[in-house]
């Protein structure tokens, strides 16, 4: 890990409408290194979607830097995946044409590369088959194989595994440590979810509510691979779970 891959400074963001103004981000700053995996837990409300999309340079009405390297953030671009909490995958396209988007597969590296993605997210086998037909895990892997086409220099994650049962979110957390550990993308990932927090990411950021505001910042210096069982995992965990009680109004929302 060398130079920041994001820069984030004095970051604000107010929603104005006729009658009400509402700051929903208070002054983040934030520096991701490359190739770190950054975990971004708060309480519901308080902003994360909205500074994933800022980052994502699909909001640009705030005041603050954002930098993806030394680059201002000024539109959508292929330097940001993004995956959403729902897969968005075209239910008329198969997965190999879902992943390849706009590019023909009948050029030979975009079906190299396409297969070689189909490989790393385990979908060998599927690649002819339309995203009704495939399960709920199975869409978010051809959605992720999707984004990293592109070589995105980072991946924004929106609560990708929320709607996923516990047993293929599980799963689908090892797939995505795989692909980090294969491609070293930067990630940043928000989830509701202590466990997911702490077993992917190298820091988790843990955002106040109302405005919206960095409390803390966790290190997770576990090696990989990560038991949940373990004592440190454990102790990291509540370090997590202590950050978010002492935010008010949050102290129902989250279970030892
Ligand atoms: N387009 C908008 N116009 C006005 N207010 C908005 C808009 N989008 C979001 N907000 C407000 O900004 C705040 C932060 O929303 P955001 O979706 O970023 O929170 P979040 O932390 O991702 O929430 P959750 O965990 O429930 O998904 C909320 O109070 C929300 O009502």
């Amino acid at each position: 890990m060398s130079s920041a891959a994001l820069t984030i400074r004095q970051l604000n963001k107010t929603f104005r409408s006729n009658e009400t103004a509402t700051h929903v981000l208070d002054n983040i700053e934030m520096s991701v290194q490359e190739g770190e995996f950054i975990s971004i837990i708060g309480p519901s409300g308080c902003g994360k979607s909205t500074l994933l999309k800022i980052v994502a340079g699909l909001d640009l009405e705030y005041t603050g830097t954002v930098l993806l390297g030394d680059r201002r953030v000024e539109r959508p671009s292929k330097e940001k995946g993004f995956i959403f909490q729902e897969h968005r995958l075209f239910p008329w396209l198969t997965v190999e044409r879902n992943i390849a988007g706009e590019q023909s597969l009948k050029k030979p590296e975009v079906r190299r590369k396409v297969d070689e993605l189909i490989s790393l997210v385990k979908l060998q086998g599927f690649e002819r088959s339309y995203p009704k037909q495939l399960s709920g895990g199975m869409s978010q892997r051809v959605a992720i194989a999707r984004a990293l086409l592109r070589s995105p220099e980072v991946l924004l994650l929106d609560e990708p595994f929320g709607a996923l049962d516990a047993f293929t979110r599980s799963h689908m957390q090892e797939v995505l440590l795989d692909i980090w550990r294969h491609n070293r993308t930067t990630m940043l990932f928000v989830t509701h979810d202590i466990d997911e927090a702490v077993f992917l990411a190298n820091r988790v950021v843990v955002l106040d509510a109302r405005p919206g505001r960095i409390k803390t910042i966790i290190p997770i210096d576990l090696p990989h691979p990560r038991k949940r069982t373990g004592s440190s995992f454990q102790e990291l965990r509540k370090a997590v779970l202590h950050a978010l009680e002492k935010l008010e109004e949050t102290k129902d929302s989250y279970e030892i």
